[in-house]
């Protein structure tokens, strides 16, 4: 195998990136809006968390290994992206040899997709608080270790996760510190999702309030 990419390997690369890179990251930052604005215990939690920081006295080294351990911010981030996956169609293998998994034979070249909702939702996996709940609490126990998979897991899983965790730490961190998310008009009619390139609301409707001080 060439060890020099091609042309048309770099571009198809870029063009990868691009769209796994942009529209995936700002959809959970919607996501994450709506659950702000609706859950204005858990923002204002998470303000305080950000407020307690003087982030003007840190450069962007520290600034990185802050943001990445605020601890009710992670916790926040991952029961969004358990509630409101990106992607399901994005995880899909082909079977190259026929396999036999707990008694299940799956084909060769058979077309595999895992159900993320029904593994996210999954109240042995998430219980015993009913996981149609949004409790970022329940992600300080130990679960199994794809009980979390909005970024595929294995080999070929996202090479943007850490990066994209940063990114919407950062957007959050930035977002708070300035403002209060409140509802929209109509925020309590919820939205419908439907999986397009990402799995997508229709739309969220916010309002930012800057903070006084
Ligand atoms: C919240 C944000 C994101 C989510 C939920 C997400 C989710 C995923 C998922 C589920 C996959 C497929 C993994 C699998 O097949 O097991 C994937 C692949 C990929 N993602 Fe992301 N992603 C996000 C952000 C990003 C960002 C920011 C980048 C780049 C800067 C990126 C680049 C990629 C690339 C290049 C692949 C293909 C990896 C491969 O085929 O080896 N993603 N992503």
């Amino acid at each position: 195998m060439s060890k020099t990419l091609h042309s048309d390997e770099v571009v198809s690369n870029v063009f990868l990136f691009m769209i796994a890179g942009y529209e995936t990251t700002s959809t959970a930052l919607a996501y994450c809006t709506y659950i702000l604005a609706t859950k204005l215990d858990i923002q204002d939690k998470l303000i305080k968390e950000i407020h307690e920081i003087k982030w003007n006295n840190y450069n962007n080294e520290d600034i990185y290994d802050i943001a990445t351990n605020l601890r009710s911010l992670d916790l926040f981030v991952r029961e969004v992206l358990r509630m409101y996956p990106i992607t399901s169609k994005g995880q899909i293998r082909k079977c190259n040899q026929t396999t036999n998994i707990s008694g299940y034979i799956i084909e060769k070249d058979s077309i595999i997709q895992p159900d993320i909702f029904s593994i996210h939702y999954n109240p042995n996996l998430w219980g015993p608080e009913d996981p149609n709940l949004f409790i970022p609490e329940r992600h300080e126990i130990k679960r199994h270790p794809i009980a979390w998979m909005p970024f595929g897991v294995g080999p070929r899983h996202c090479i943007g996760m850490k990066f994209a965790l940063m990114e919407l730490k950062m957007c959050l961190i930035q977002l708070l510190r300035q403002y209060r998310i409140l509802p929209g008009d109509n925020i309590e009619q919820g939205f419908k999702r439907q999986e397009k390139i990402v799995i997508q609301p229709d739309a969220i409707y916010v309002k930012f309030e800057k903070h006084s001080i």
